[in-house]
């Protein structure tokens, strides 16, 4: 056996060959065994294929006392004219007649700086496994090495060694025609199928065929592995990016070709990284596993789904008829991604949004193909999530605007650019002012006021929600104090809560914590929040919400209407308002079945004795619709868009304001 602190070259073949000590002769000699010892071994000469006298003698003398398998009680070291150092290794082994032989192996010697370890691995096992063995004309087993034996077991014939009977009579008839056959196989072994590297010489005087065998299983089983890690996702087992590429090359080549479109879609989870943060990787990742089951089930046979990593996937689908069939598929998807994953003993709630881009109608190359659909995608995720946009030119210029705006986010928090506007709620039928609902807004020294519509989600997404939400909470307490300080009459004031602040660990602890220094008295202070953001864990929402209401806030359900809030579930909420969404209002008094709703809601408000607030209110007939039902409160242009501090407190006094002491919850 090799010494093991020897490290071997695998890039070079391994020499083998066998030595007839009684015919002077090498009846078997590997492609690289005979251009090494036509080259180095002077007794052995070339072509002729003899060993030298001298040599045999030296032989001869060794193997007197050794028997079939024992390994020669010595080893040789040379080094070749082109200065590769070689390490030889041999066996016993008996020949026809039954004469001795030597079955001898050269292994390469490489420093260990040039070598590797996975290198050094293969070629030790490779080392181990060498095999040869001798078949006569008719492919009958004439002999063979004791390492054969072991590995294949008893062989009659040649063609018993092929797992495929066509593949041994292809292999016979091309030895047939050649001296020698260099070819990599799958042969039957004692441990079933494996693959190996053969290497088989005829005999052209005796006809006999002989046999090198490496069993190179290990290092296809290998090869295999680092293919999948290189290419597949391993969380998803999902194709990567990697093959994305391979297969848009040849999208592209094949669509030049033959005149044809390709489409992608560029698909991203709305909100992932709230998740991750706030429930951990591992919930993260076992959402991440869900929604790609739940992608590839709706996705075309022909379409390809791959993990791009994070919660990003490209769909690509070949051989499009038009931009509709693209879209077809992406309205299907969001259906089917849009809704309800157990996950972690949790029914947690996820949307997507969807960028399109097509072959050749949006970029004639890969790059800006992949480029196009991301723009896409966020055009459709800053519209508003859970939809797709088919790629616009002007959307690669709104994407810079994107970006720049993330990037200054942060800076914007250090230097607190950012300032509190306040929209009055109004008391019906008085319409009496009794609060306000503070909404942020950015002061750009650049771009000017922005609104939140547009940052927002870019809090969301990198997490500066968590700042920006606690400013905007200190603010807003800051102000009552102000108020109340300046001796105007107390008013309640809401701000919004989004879901990755909701999420938040310690927001009631923080909240308490603000609460207590502003000194403001919690019944002033009101949380909005969505239907979705309790939906995503009910039951930690629901302690959550108790522990808000210990301390006194109050709770509103903002944009009601728009989730999947059941009358059963509202009640288990210890909520004190809800406030009808926009687009319920919008229609009052023109959609039978938009007022339908909001009376019913009115109505189920009052019986699980909550207060309901119309938002959005921007013209009469919609506050006498709203007055007609006893809708409590409303909010909207009609009466006051946002103000700033000065001109809401202009406001109040211009408009008179409700005894709001008397109406606090
Ligand atoms: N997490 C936080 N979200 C916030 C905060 N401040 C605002 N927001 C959210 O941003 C969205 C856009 O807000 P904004 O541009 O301020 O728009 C508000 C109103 O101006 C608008 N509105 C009010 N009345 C009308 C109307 O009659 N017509 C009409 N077209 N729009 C009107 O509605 C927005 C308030 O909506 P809502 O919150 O649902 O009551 C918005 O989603 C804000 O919630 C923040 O500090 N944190």
């Amino acid at each position: 056996m090799a010494d093991l602190s020897i490290l071997l070259n695998c890039k070079m073949p391994l020499a083998a060959w066998i030595i007839d000590i009684d015919h002077s002769s090498i009846p078997f000699c590997n492609a690289a065994a005979e251009s090494l010892l036509t080259d180095s071994l002077g007794d052995i000469k070339s072509g002729e294929r003899a060993i030298g006298k001298v040599l045999q003698e030296r032989l001869a003398l060794h193997l007197s006392e050794l028997n079939e398998g024992d390994k020669l009680p010595f080893k040789w070291a040379f080094t070749s004219k082109d200065n590769t150092q070689f390490h030889v290794i041999g066996s016993v082994v008996v020949l026809d007649g039954n004469r001795k032989g030597l079955s001898i192996e050269a292994h390469p010697v490489v420093s260990p700086i040039v070598s590797n370890a996975t290198c050094n691995i293969n070629l030790l096992s490779q080392f181990k496994s060498l095999s040869f063995a001798v078949f006569d004309q008719g492919g009958n087993h004439v002999n063979s090495s004791e390492y054969f034996s072991e590995h294949f077991g008893a062989i009659g014939n040649l063609r018993d060694l092929f797992a495929v009977s066509g593949a041994a009579t292809s292999f016979i008839s091309r030895l047939a025609k050649q001296e020698s056959l260099f070819q990599e196989i799958s042969l039957s072994t004692k441990k079933g199928v494996r693959w190996h590297r053969i290497e088989a010489s005829h005999n052209t005087s005796t006809g006999n065929v002989y046999l090198l065998t490496h069993d190179i299983q290990e290092a296809r089983d290998h090869d295999v592995a680092l293919y999948r890690l290189n290419n597949y996702d391993t969380l998803t087992s999902l194709p990567n990016r990697n093959l994305l590429y391979q297969q848009l090359e040849s999208a592209l080549l094949n669509a030049r070709k033959r005149n044809r479109e390709f489409g992608l879609l560029y698909l991203d989870l709305d909100n992932f990284k709230v998740v991750n943060d706030n429930f951990g990787h591992r919930v993260g990742d076992e959402l991440i596993q869900r929604v790609a089951e739940r992608i590839k089930k709706k996705i075309p046979s022909g379409a390809c789904l791959y993990r791009l990593g994070g919660d990003e996937f490209v769909i690509v689908l070949e051989n499009t008829k038009d931009i509709t069939e693209l879209e077809g598929i992406a309205e299907s998807i969001l259906n089917n991604v849009n809704n309800t994953y157990p996950v972690a003993e949790m029914e947690m709630m996820i949307t997507a949004s969807v960028g399109i881009a097509s072959y050749p109608q949006h970029a004639n190359d890969i790059d800006n193909l992949l480029k196009n659909a991301d723009a896409a995608m966020y055009r459709a995720k800053s519209t508003g999530h859970n939809m797709y946009c088919v790629y616009e030119k002007h959307m690669a210029e709104s994407i810079n605007t994107h970006l720049t705006l993330g990037g200054g986010l942060r800076k914007a928090i250090e230097e607190e650019q950012f300032v509190l506007h306040y929209q009055p709620k109004i008391r019906l039928p008085d319409e009496t002012v009794v609060g306000a609902e503070a909404l942020i807004r950015w002061e750009h020294p650049e771009l000017g006021m922005i609104s939140p519509d547009r940052f927002i989600p870019l809090a969301e997404e990198s997490g500066l929600i968590l700042p920006l939400g606690e400013w905007v909470i200190r603010r807003a307490c800051d102000q009552l104090q102000e108020w109340r300080e300046a001796g105007h009459p107390p008013v309640k004031l809401s701000v919004n809560l989004s879901s990755r602040q909701f999420m938040q660990v310690n927001l009631v602890d923080m909240v308490e914590q603000v609460l207590e220094e502003t000194g403001v008295d919690p019944k002033y202070f009101e949380l909005e929040l969505t239907e979705s953001m309790l939906m995503a864990d009910a039951k930690q929402s629901i302690e959550k919400l108790h522990s808000f209401r210990a301390l006194g806030v109050t709770l509103s359900i903002d944009d009601f209407g728009t989730g999947y809030s059941s009358l059963a579930y509202l009640k288990k909420l210890p909520i004190q308002t809800l406030k009808i969404d926009r687009s319920f209002i919008n229609d009052l008094g023109l959609d039978n079945d938009n007022d339908a709703i909001v009376k019913a809601t009115i109505q189920m408000a009052a019986s699980l004795n909550l207060n309901v607030i119309a938002e959005g209110v921007e013209n009469r007939s919609q506050v006498d619709a709203l007055n007609h039902y006893d809708c409590q409160e409303v909010q909207g242009y009609l009466f006051s868009k946002p103000l700033s501090n000065v001109d809401f407190l202009l406001y109040m006094q211009s408009h008179g304001l409700s005894n709001v002491d008397a109406l606090v919850m």
